[in-house]
């Protein structure tokens, strides 16, 4: 099939690299003359795992083309992807200007019959909207719009292409089931074939759901803190229950990302302008947004004041394994410390260009721990998996570990505090003192099970 995928950021990427090697001839259009530039001398504008072998692979088969040049692009393909960003608007809202202006232009371009694919998540009704506006452009009533949200996550976006849980199309007409099922047809996926107002309703709702788990863990968290109960344990034993399933229950210092903040802030927008307030969204938003001062309490309330103390951050992207910054926690946990008189070092794998210029930014995870105050694990960074303890404790100049993301089982994290002589502070669990009297002594008056 013919395919022009119209925005190739994040998600335009992977799905026309994705879909070049599903055999179909795809031609990426972008606005952005450097990105294109970049893409076109075999670059990469983002990382993405596996994006580079998949790119390579596309252009030297020819399957893969890129271009600033919409009108071509619309020109030469049947099906047109679009994939532009809808981000935050003024009041929370999705700002849709990047959409409507590449449907203009796909409306000014397209003389023959085109199947239009919106990819980018938009608000319910928006689709319909793009069909009337369409409609009423008379010599544009040839163009058969559907809406096809996109479930990846950045970091495992080209596994999660390939193996979708689901494909949601929100169709008109049978031909355009049909241009759906063809595009996924190697896909071992089901399709759920639906109105494009339910297909729309669809994707809010799952990221919503999904934030919303990670909020109600997160509060959980809280009150173990208070109790003295133990957050992993809890969400094990919540998680095996097969009605709640254990996915996004890793309670820590929050969601960030280009999704889950922006798109639940447009979906009680949305919530507003359909007079149907949406309490669950307000509350998962606001214990959301506490996350990060929470860590940084757990800072003060062991160092003291910040002024002239150095701090490690471990993690700077939203998550692991992806170099997006888009609402990453470590902005504000960052400027917090920065504010508090704090020196912050760094260390991301895949972040070389940090917005708070303050921030000391190390290529080696050592070098950034050196001379530190503490070390805050802000992401679950592959590489401290590894973390030679020894090290760390000889470089530290005071031995604190806060660790944002409870990255490390507790029981071990007993064990090296104690070898060590850490202090080991996580999320909703007790803390490990750094003294191994302490730490044997604060075990048993706890009475916590040894698993
Ligand atoms: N990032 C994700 O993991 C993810 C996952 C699922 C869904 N989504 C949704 O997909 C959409 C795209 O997200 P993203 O993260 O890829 O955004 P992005 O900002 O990374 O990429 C958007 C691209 O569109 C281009 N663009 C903007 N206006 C254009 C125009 N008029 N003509 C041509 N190109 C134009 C931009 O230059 C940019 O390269 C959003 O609606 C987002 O909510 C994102
Ligand atoms: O148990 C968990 C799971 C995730 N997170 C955090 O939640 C955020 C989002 O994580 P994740 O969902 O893995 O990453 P995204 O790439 O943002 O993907 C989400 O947002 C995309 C854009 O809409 C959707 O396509 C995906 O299905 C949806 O998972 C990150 O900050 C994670 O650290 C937690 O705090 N606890």
């Amino acid at each position: 099939m013919r395919i022009a995928v119209i925005g190739t950021g994040y998600v335009g990427l992977v799905t026309g690299a994705c879909l070049a090697r599903l055999g179909h001839s795809v031609i990426c259009s972008d606005r952005s003359a450097e990105k294109i530039s970049v893409l076109a001398s075999g670059g990469l504008p983002i990382w993405e795992q596996g994006l580079d072998e998949l790119l390579s692979e596309a252009s030297s088969l020819n399957r893969i083309r890129f271009t600033t040049n919409i009108k071509s692009a619309v020109q030469e393909s049947d099906i047109l992807i679009i994939c532009v960003g809808t981000p935050f608007g003024p009041n929370g809202e999705a700002d849709l200007t990047q959409l409507w202006s590449v449907v203009k232009q796909i409306a000014r371009h397209s003389t023959e019959k085109k199947f239009l694919v919106v990819k980018s998540t938009v608000p319910v009704g928006t689709t319909d909207e793009i069909d009337q506006w369409l409609q009423s452009v008379s010599a544009n009533r040839n163009i058969d719009v559907i809406h096809n949200p996109e479930f990846l996550r950045q970091g495992n976006a080209i596994r999660d292409f390939f193996h979708p849980d689901r494909i949601v199309a929100g169709c008109r007409t049978d031909k355009a089931k049909h241009v759906v099922s063809d595009l996924y047809k190697d896909l071992p996926s089901p399709i759920l074939f639906c109105d494009s107002r339910s297909s729309e309703l669809i994707k809010y709702a799952s990221n919503a759901f999904l934030a919303m788990k990670i909020s109600y863990i997160n509060m959980i968290a809280d009150f173990s803190e208070q109790t003295g109960a133990r957050i992993d344990v809890v969400a094990e034993g919540i998680g095996m229950d097969s009605r709640i399933g254990e996915a996004f229950l890793r309670a820590g210092i929050g969601y960030g990302g280009s999704c889950f903040p922006k798109d639940i802030m447009a979906f009680r927008a949305m919530g507003q302008k359909w007079d149907c307030p949406m309490p669950l969204l307000d509350s998962t938003v606001s214990i959301n947004r506490l996350r990060p001062r929470r860590l940084v309490n757990k800072l003060t309330d062991e160092l003291g004041m910040l002024k002239g103390k150095r701090i490690a951050l471990l993690g700077l992207a939203f998550k692991p394994m992806t170099d997006d910054l888009r609402e990453a926690p470590s902005l504000q946990i960052s400027r917090i410390c920065l504010e508090q008189g704090a020196a912050v070092h760094a260390y991301d794998p895949h972040v070389s260009d940090y917005p708070v210029p303050e921030v000391v930014l190390h290529r080696s995870l050592y070098d950034a721990i050196d001379s530190s105050d503490a070390v805050v694990i802000v992401t679950e960074l592959e590489q401290l998996r590894c973390l030679d303890w020894q090290i760390v404790s000889k470089k530290l100049r005071t031995r604190l570990i806060i660790d944002g993301r409870n990255m490390f089982a507790w029981e071990e994290m007993l064990h090296i505090a104690d070898t060590f002589d850490m202090t080991y502070i996580s999320v909703g669990r007790p803390p490990i003192p750094a003294s191994a009297a302490a730490g044997a002594d604060f075990y048993k008056a706890n009475q916590i099970r040894s698993i």
